[in-house]
C-alpha cells in the first residue's frame, strides 16, 4: 500500500519500486516527518535523509527534535503582539494534525494533506481564524512540502501577520558539510552575545557556507535554491514563497545543552531551514499563502 495509516502516524511508500523505493514518516504530532528514506540517483538502496534524535519525543509530549518540524505563526520566540502567547517556534509543531486526504497517488508518487485549524489549545494562545494545510509528497528521489496557510476570517478581520519555516534536519557530517549559494547575502548570527550584535547584520563572504563552529544564521532575501554538499553525498533544496533560510548547527557546547540530544547527535545534521522569517507575511482575510520546498537527493 502506498499510504499506510496508523494510529500516530502516516507512512508513504514509493509505488513504483516496492519495498525497495522510497518512504516517508510523518506524525500527526506537528504534522513533523520523522523519516524519509531516497537511494541516490546511482543506486537502489533508500538511505534515511533526515536525522532525529535518539532521545526525541515522539509520543507528543514535546517538539520532535528531528526531522522536519513546521515552524509557524513564529519563528524563535514571538515578536509580533498577536503571537504574544505562543511558545518558541509557534503551534504548528505541537499540535496534533488531523490527516486530511490522499492528493495523488500513482506512478510518479504519492502525497497527503494533513490539515490544522483551531482548537482549544491553540485559542487560548492566538485567536486569528485560520486553516492550515500541509501536503507531503514522495517521489523517487524527492520529497515536497507544501504549507498552505489560509486567513479564514471575514472581510472585517485584520490581515493575517506570519512567519513560516521547514526546520529540515538533513542527515549529513556536520564538520564535512557545505551549503551554497549563500555568497554576498546579508545575515543575522543568533550565537552573538548580544541583543544590538544579533540584530547587526553581516555580510556572507564564503563559497561553503559550513557549521565547524557554533552556527546560527538568518540570511534574509536568500536565493531559494541551495546546495547542501558532503563528501559522500548531496541535497539540493528548492523553494518557493520561503525568502529567508536559517542554516543551524549547535556543535559540541551548545550541543550538550539541549536535553534531548542524543550525545554527538550535533555531528550527524545540518540544518538548512528554508522560511519567511524576516518580517511578516500579511495575508488578507479570506486568502490562502503557499510555501515550498522539495528536497533532491543528487548524490
Ligand atoms: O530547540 P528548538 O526550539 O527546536 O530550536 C532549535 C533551533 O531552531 C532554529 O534553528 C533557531 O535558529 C535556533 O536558534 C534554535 O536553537
Amino acid at each position: 500500500m502506498p499510504v499506510v495509516q496508523k494510529v500516530d502516524r502516516v507512512i508513504l511508500q514509493h509505488p513504483k519500486t516496492g519495498n525497495q523505493g522510497s518512504s516517508a514518516e510523518i506524525l500527526l504530532y506537528g504534522a513533523t516527518v520523522v523519516s524519509w528514506k531516497a537511494p541516490s540517483p546511482t543506486s537502489n538502496e533508500p538511505v534515511e535523509r533526515l536525522f532525529v534524535s535518539g532521545k526525541a519525543a515522539l509520543d507528543g509530549s514535546k517538539p520532535v527534535r528531528g526531522g522536519i518540524p513546521v515552524v509557524f505563526p513564529c519563528f524563535g520566540a514571538p515578536t509580533h503582539p498577536t503571537h504574544a502567547k505562543l511558545p518558541q517556534h509557534g503551534f504548528a509543531r505541537n499540535n496534533v494534525w488531523t490527516f486530511n486526504s490522499i492528493v495523488m497517488d500513482n506512478e510518479a508518487g504519492v502525497s497527503v494533506k494533513l490539515s490544522l485549524g483551531p482548537n482549544p489549545t491553540i485559542q487560548q494562545q492566538y485567536d486569528h481564524p485560520f486553516h492550515l494545510d500541509f501536503v507531503v509528497t514522495l517521489a523517487e528521489h524527492q520529497l515536497s512540502t507544501d504549507l498552505h496557510v489560509k486567513n479564514t476570517g471575514l472581510s472585517t478581520t485584520p490581515p493575517m501577520e506570519f512567519q513560516a519555516l521547514f526546520h529540515n534536519y538533513i542527515r549529513a557530517p556536520a564538520n564535512d558539510v557545505r551549503v551554497s549559494p549563500l555568497t554576498g547575502l546579508s545575515f543575522y548570527d543568533k550565537t552573538e552575545a548580544t541583543e544590538e550584535a544579533r540584530a547587526t547584520s553581516k555580510m556572507e563572504t564564503r563559497e561553503g557556507v559550513d557549521v565547524t563552529k557554533f552556527t546560527d544564521s538568518v540570511y534574509e532575501n536568500a536565493p531559494g535554491r541551495y546546495d547542501v554538499v558532503w563528501p559522500s553525498g548531496a541535497i539540493e533544496v528548492r523553494t518557493i514563497n520561503m525568502k529567508d533560510v536559517v542554516v543551524w548547527n549547535p556543535q559540541e557546547e551548545a550541543g550538550a545543552k539541549i536535553g534531548d540530544m542524543e550525545t554527538g547527535g550535533w555531528e550527524k545534521y545540518i540544518c538548512v531551514e528554508p522560511g519567511y522569517v524576516r518580517g511578516y507575511v500579511k495575508l488578507p482575510a479570506g486568502e490562502t499563502w503557499v510555501g515550498q520546498q522539495v528536497l533532491t537527493v543528487k548524490v
